[in-house]
């Protein structure tokens, strides 16, 4: 944004989604300060097209190539530019005409376009975990070489980060990733083994897109983002704790060498991590629904049960040995998460086949980015071969 320019001009890929919608409502209810400037779909072109129609961007990218015309016809009256492929996403990334990304994609899909943001010297807000799952390191390296912000939209890392405000180089002795225990907290294996699709998309407390709510059963979400806040606040796996908050109110803390402990706290509602993040360091006054300490008067904490959530002790195997095993961990994830979704695989099964490429796929201690790839291809390969797919 240059000192004239007011108005903080935003990219969202992956718009279509729970996310990139929910920044859209932050963007339409904040004209004054933000514009849509690029949004990207994969197949939802339906709704492409009606954001592209509300908020006049300037370009807009739809992934599924077979789709293009479509859209293209659909704003032939438009000074709405179209292009279409995987390719475009980081064409676009790289162009000049916006502030800051939002890095909404769900999955392994969103690194190369944040990547591509982040050697453009456009800062993040991030969303996508996944890309720092995969390749933190190279991520957060090169996010320091072009100067770059990565600033947490995913809400417990928005909360560590909102508690680090103002603390300069005041020392972490450790964070608390809090963690909801997702729709079978308490539950055991042998009323897990029968669960589906339909009940394990009943997140109790937030309305995500379909992966991350799976994540969230199995535990692998709270896994995920461990690893995520090693990246992002360059901390240690033993100063990285998980403690089941079934309330979802705060959303993180982290306690300092004297012992002192911040936490973040609020309604679970992604819209308030998404607008921080878009404003930061300004906060931004909203209508959101507050959070009555008279009507919720009771937190509870507990330990993860991970002999159970076995998800949960794999992603803190792969946080201590690093390389390339969260990369192959996520790959993993990602295609029985798919597999599940479909009907194809059981729940716990979900975290056998995961365990077994994990110990399956050759450990490299220091990967680089080629390597990257080729870890969560062989990864993605090996995981659809053991469940036949
Ligand atoms: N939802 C939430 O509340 C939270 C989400 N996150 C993280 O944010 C990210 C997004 O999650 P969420 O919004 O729930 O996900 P959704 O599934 O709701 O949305 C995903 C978005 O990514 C697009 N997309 C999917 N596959 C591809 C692909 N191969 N290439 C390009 N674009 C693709 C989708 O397009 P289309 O719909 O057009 O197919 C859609 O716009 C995830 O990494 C998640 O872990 C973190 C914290 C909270
Ligand atoms: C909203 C958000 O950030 C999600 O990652 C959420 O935390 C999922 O909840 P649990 O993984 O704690 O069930
Ligand atoms: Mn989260």
């Amino acid at each position: 944004m240059t000192e004239q320019q007011l108005i903080k001009r935003i990219a969202i890929f992956g718009s279509t989604g729970s996310i990139g919608t929910q920044c859209l409502d932050v963007i339409a209810a904040n004209p004054d300060k933000f514009s849509a400037e690029i949004l990207t779909a994969h197949k939802n072109e339906d709704l492409l097209i009606q954001q592209a129609l509300r908020f006049n961007p300037n370009i807009i990218v739809i992934g599924d190539e077979s789709k293009y015309q479509k859209v293209k016809q659909a704003l032939a009256n438009t000074d709405v530019k179209v292009f279409a492929g995987e390719a475009a996403l980081d064409e676009v990334a790289a162009m000049d005409n916006y502030d800051m990304m939002i890095a909404a994609i769900v999955g392994y899909a969103g690194l190369k376009p944040t990547l591509k943001a982040i050697e453009n010297g456009k800062p993040i807000g991030l969303a996508n975990k996944e890309t720092l799952v995969v390749a933190g390191d190279i991520v957060m390296q090169k996010a320091i070489e072009h100067r770059v912000p990565v600033i947490p939209v995913d809400s417990e890392h928005s909360a560590i980060f909102q508690c680090l405000v103002g603390e300069g180089r005041n020392k972490i002795e450790k964070i608390i990733l809090t963690a909801s225990g997702g729709p079978f907290l308490g539950r055991k294996p042998n009323y897990l083994v029968n669960v589906k699709r339909e009940h394990a998309l009943q997140h109790p407390n937030w309305a995500m897109g379909a992966k991350i709510t799976i994540d969230s059963a199995t535990l692998m979400n709270k896994g995920l983002e461990m690893i995520e806040a090693k990246w992002l606040f360059n901390l240690t796996p033993d100063q990285i704790q998980v403690v089941v908050h079934p309330q979802s109110i705060i959303h993180s803390m982290v306690q300092f060498e004297d012992g002192s402990i911040k936490a973040q706290m609020g309604l679970p509602d992604m819209k308030l991590p998404i607008q921080y993040a878009m404003a930061f360091p300004q906060r931004i006054a909203n209508n959101f629904p507050r959070f009555d300490f008279k009507k919720i008067n009771t937190l509870n904490f507990e330990e993860p049960d991970i002999k159970t959530f076995r998800n949960l002790a794999l992603a803190i195997e792969a946080l201590e040995k690093g390389g390339n095993l969260p990369c192959v961990l996520n790959a993993a994830n990602e295609i029985v998460v798919y597999a599940f979704l479909k009907n194809r695989i059981g729940f716990l099964e979900m975290t056998d086949v995961i365990e077994k490429v994990m110990h399956k796929i050759p450990f490299v201690q220091q990967p680089t980015l080629d390597q990257y790839f080729m870890s969560d291809g062989e990864a993605r390969a090996m995981t659809a071969d053991i469940i036949g797919l």
